[in-house]
């Protein structure tokens, strides 16, 4: 057993850097966590502020209140880059946002016609300096720089070399959230102008290749402390097979890494307040029976299925390997020969996207695949559906099936990441099962899991609504969250080493 010092309850100060925050924009789950977790800590108490860059897609800019209109610096760039700082709100959280039109003022985030902008190394650079650089000239000093995944990883780098010496960041710590380390954010050298620290001494540990810098690796080798959004993800990143090439990486942090898993924003995400869906409904089995079947009827009529009463499977994902797609794909003809239903809603690789429509096409009554980013249909898909597939290769915490626990719409997923930190598998774990979780990386698995839940539904429908109250009861409250990331920034809570080490003993 760790023993660990208490925690002064002074509160903290505490910049939250992202990419995408929802609320303004966002493409993925990352936003949903830049959302949610800074407002769960400000609710505790603490001072905290978020910063994204002030891209064309953010609504409500121009009543955003300029705080700053500053240059950044740099001694290998010949001209400074001016950026604003212009105040928006997320809820009760100040959201500060760069306004640095050369860089943000484009059509999406990071990426058109599934092609990552070509600069997006020095953008996101670029951002992360203004970050650091904004709150010396606010005169914001934080007692924690949050950061978040690779877009951000340069922060921790610069406050150890360009902010090493200097006063306003001496009792700075800098924390980096792993949501996907997949992107590792490598850029060839020649994008690191603004960040001539980079180029002056070489950091062989950061290069991928003699030509590029991966700006993950600076967050990961840099930052004070590392986290991964749940247990099992911080795990499997300290293994060959499940840290995406970068297991050296995380294995010389283990001292300092963390595994905390995402919360689920019930504000948003309730059966019994969701504006979205055609009649709220609750746990109880008569509200939840009728809520149910209004949903599926308006679903099915949304995606133009026929309104049968059959089993609906739902899946809503950005459409890429991660989700798993490659698993369902071979399969689903087969799976559709049942008497059943499924809906997939998702957006991203043509390819994928060309497969789905031809099963859709041979199998219109049976399969509707909707190609749209769509979020009221995503909630409706959540209501509506009696299972949610997420069969994902690798998956570092996953919202979706947090969602589809408070919905009683059973999650059926593959045991990687967080996937296998949140839901309870039927066949392993009846008594307190929520869902069905299977682990080879096969379409066949998941096709014998499909069928356990079809014959669950359709033979055995009292022990499927008891599952259904189980996933209900299931709470994943951002607030828990927030006060573990707190125990991590003030060294009271146990890495996931220690955690194991205390499981075992
Ligand atoms: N076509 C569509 N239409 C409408 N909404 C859609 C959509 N496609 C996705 N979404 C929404 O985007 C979010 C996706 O969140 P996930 O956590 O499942 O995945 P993502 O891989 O983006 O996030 C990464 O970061 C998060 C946050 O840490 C981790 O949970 C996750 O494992 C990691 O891969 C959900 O809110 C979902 O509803």
């Amino acid at each position: 057993m760790v023993t660990r010092k208490k925690s002064n309850s002074k509160p903290l100060q505490i910049l939250f850097v992202a990419s995408e925050v929802d609320g303004l924009v966002k493409t993925g789950g990352l936003a949903d966590v830049a959302k949610s977790l800074p407002a769960a800590l400000k609710e505790l108490g603490h001072d905290v502020r978020v910063v994204m860059p002030l891209y064309r897609r953010v609504p409500n800019a121009a009543e955003a209140v300029e705080l700053l209109d500053a240059e950044l610096v740099a001694s290998t760039q010949p001209q400074a880059v001016s950026y604003k700082v212009k105040q928006l709100h997320n809820g009760d959280v100040p959201v500060y946002t760069i306004d640095a039109p050369e860089y943000f003022d484009r059509p999406e985030l990071y990426a058109e016609n599934n092609e990552g902008y070509r600069d997006n190394g020095e953008r996101f650079a670029f951002f992360s300096a203004a970050a650091l650089d904004m709150c010396e000239k606010l005169g914001f000093q934080p007692d924690v720089v949050h950061c978040n995944d690779w877009h951000t990883g340069l922060v921790p780098f610069l406050l150890k070399t360009r902010y090493a010496d200097d006063a306003f960041y001496a009792n700075t710590q800098s924390v980096i959230t792993i949501h996907n380390a997949v992107f590792k954010g490598t850029f060839n050298y020649d994008q690191y102008s603004l960040i001539p620290e980079l180029i002056q001494k070489r950091y062989l540990q950061l290069e991928e290749g003699a030509a590029n810098i991966s700006m993950l690796k600076a967050g990961v080798a840099f930052a004070d402390k590392v986290n991964a959004v749940s247990p099992n993800y911080a795990k499997e990143l300290l293994t060959e097979l499940g840290s995406h090439g970068m297991a050296s990486d995380f294995l010389c942090r283990s001292d300092v890494l963390y595994g905390i898993v995402n919360g689920c924003d019930y504000g948003d995400w309730s059966p019994e307040t969701d504006p979205y869906i055609k009649q709220r409904f609750k746990a109880n089995k008569v509200s939840l029976a009728r809520g149910k079947k209004a949903c599926k009827r308006d679903l099915q009529q949304q995606v133009n299925l026929p309104l049968q009463d059959v089993p609906v499977y739902g899946m809503v994902c950005r459409l890429t390997e991660q989700k798993g797609i490659q698993y369902l794909l071979p399969i689903l003809r087969d799976f559709l020969v049942n008497d059943v239903q499924l809906v997939l809603v998702g957006s991203g690789d043509p390819k994928l996207a060309d497969a789905l429509r031809e099963v859709s096409d041979d199998f219109a009554d049976k399969f509707a695949f909707i190609e749209a980013y769509d979020n009221p249909l995503a909630h409706c898909v959540e209501a509506g559906s009696d299972f949610f597939l997420m069969p994902s290769q690798f998956e570092p915490c996953g919202l979706n099936q947090i969602y589809s626990l408070a919905y009683g719409t059973l999650p059926i997923v593959r045991g990687v990441g967080g996937l296998k930190d949140t839901v309870i598998d039927y066949d392993a774990t009846p008594q307190f099962a929520t869902g069905f979780v299977f682990d080879a990386p096969t379409p066949e698995a998941l096709l014998i899991k499909m069928q356990r839940s079809l014959l669950l539904y359709c033979q055995r429908p009292q022990e499927f609504k008891r599952l259904q109250q189980n996933a209900m009861a299931c709470r994943f409250e951002w607030k828990d969250a927030a006060e573990q990331y707190l125990r991590m920034y003030q060294g009271e809570e146990e890495t996931v080493l220690e955690k194991k080490q205390s499981e075992n003993a």
